[in-house]
């Protein structure tokens, strides 16, 4: 093989109550990665478009590169020549999986092109060094579901944990992204390192419910396990309009409304298109009416995450 072009999706991380442990993709938007051959040995950054000039063009500082060196590494590999060029479809610090997806897209397109020595649960951990080199953490909540779709919970870091759960097929995402950028790293500096254990008991018994709920398409229970006491208080400050968008999406048919990974966008789950369709317009209104431009996506849990799109 000396050509690949692969697809990987934007993704909701944390979805409420679960910090660093849940995340779902989406169907679209999604970075696309080419990887192409070359006689010259090592990872050149050939191109990258929709980004204004503005992510690292040496290897070893971009997400979408650093997976690959770390899997190239990890293989023995030493004389691989390949030129990458990344297509940027999302904006940076967007809560979106911006990075993520970026890291996905690169390590299932070197993996395809050296013909799929590794599977895509054994991707996980280089797609996690993608996260480190973006925002100084290697959290999987976003490059887990970009890799492997659907729901996914990370039960453990160290031993790394991950599974999927199945998700009711009438739940519909909506994500709206404010016009403003807030960087991963920046949002968990300003997280406390303890939680009150009257706050770790509500968590852990919305994190419970909203995976009980999920599994047995209860909405009403994935509504009241919509909540997080922890992250969303503290994050929330950095939103403008956060509790007037979460309260449209809310008033406008959402089963509940979180801050999306580390923000600024915004997700929505609802019953039904219809309902996403609804709280979304009303999410983006009142951004609109504070003067904020916002982008709203519209999205099932896609459930088959990264893709390759082109062999040559
Ligand atoms: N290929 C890449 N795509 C996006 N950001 C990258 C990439 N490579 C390095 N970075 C760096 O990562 C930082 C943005 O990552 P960050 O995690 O803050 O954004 P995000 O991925 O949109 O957020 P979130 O993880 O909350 O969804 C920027 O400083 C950017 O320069
Ligand atoms: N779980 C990570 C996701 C970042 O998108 C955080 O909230 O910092």
């Amino acid at each position: 093989m000396n050509y690949i072009k692969a697809f990987a999706p934007a993704t909701v991380a944390n979805v409420a109550c679960g910090f660093d442990i849940f995340g779902f993709a989406i169907q679209e938007p999604g970075d696309v990665v080419e990887v192409r051959r070359i006689d010259k040995p090592g990872i050149v950054i050939k191109e990258i478009t929709g980004d204004d000039g503005r992510l690292p063009r040496a290897a070893e500082k971009n997400a979408v590169t650093v997976v690959m060196l770390h899997l190239l590494k990890h293989l023995g590999i030493t004389d691989l020549g390949c030129e990458v060029t990344l297509h940027k479809n999302m904006p940076l610090g967007s809560g979106m999986g911006s990075s993520a997806a970026s890291a996905v897209a690169g390590v299932v397109a070197i993996n395809e092109l050296l013909g799929n020595p590794l599977t895509r649960g054994e991707l996980l951990r280089f797609a996690m060094e993608g996260e480190r080199i973006a925002s100084g953490s290697a959290h999987a909540d976003n490059v887990g579901p970009s890799l492997l779709g659907g729901f996914v919970v990370i039960r453990s870091y160290t031993p790394l944990d991950i599974f999927s759960i199945p998700v009711p097929d009438d739940l519909y995402c909506t994500l709206v992204h404010p016009d403003i950028e807030i960087n991963t790293k920046d949002a968990r500096y300003i997280l406390r390192n303890e939680v009150s254990l009257k706050n770790t008991i509500a968590q852990m018994g919305n994190v419970a419910g909203l995976v009980a709920g999920l599994m047995k398409a209860d909405y009403d229970l994935i509504s009241r396990s919509m909540v997080d006491v922890i992250i969303e208080p503290v994050r929330s400050i950095l939103i403008p309009e956060f509790n007037e968008v979460k309260k449209a999406a809310i008033n406008n048919g959402a089963l509940g409304c979180s801050i999306s990974g580390s923000g600024p966008s915004i997700f929505a789950l609802s019953r039904g298109m219809e309902n996403a369709r609804k709280a979304g317009e009303a999410m983006k209104q009142t951004f609109a009416d504070a003067g904020i431009d916002s982008t709203l996506h519209l999205s099932g849990i896609n459930q088959g995450g990264a893709t390759v799109l082109e062999r040559e």
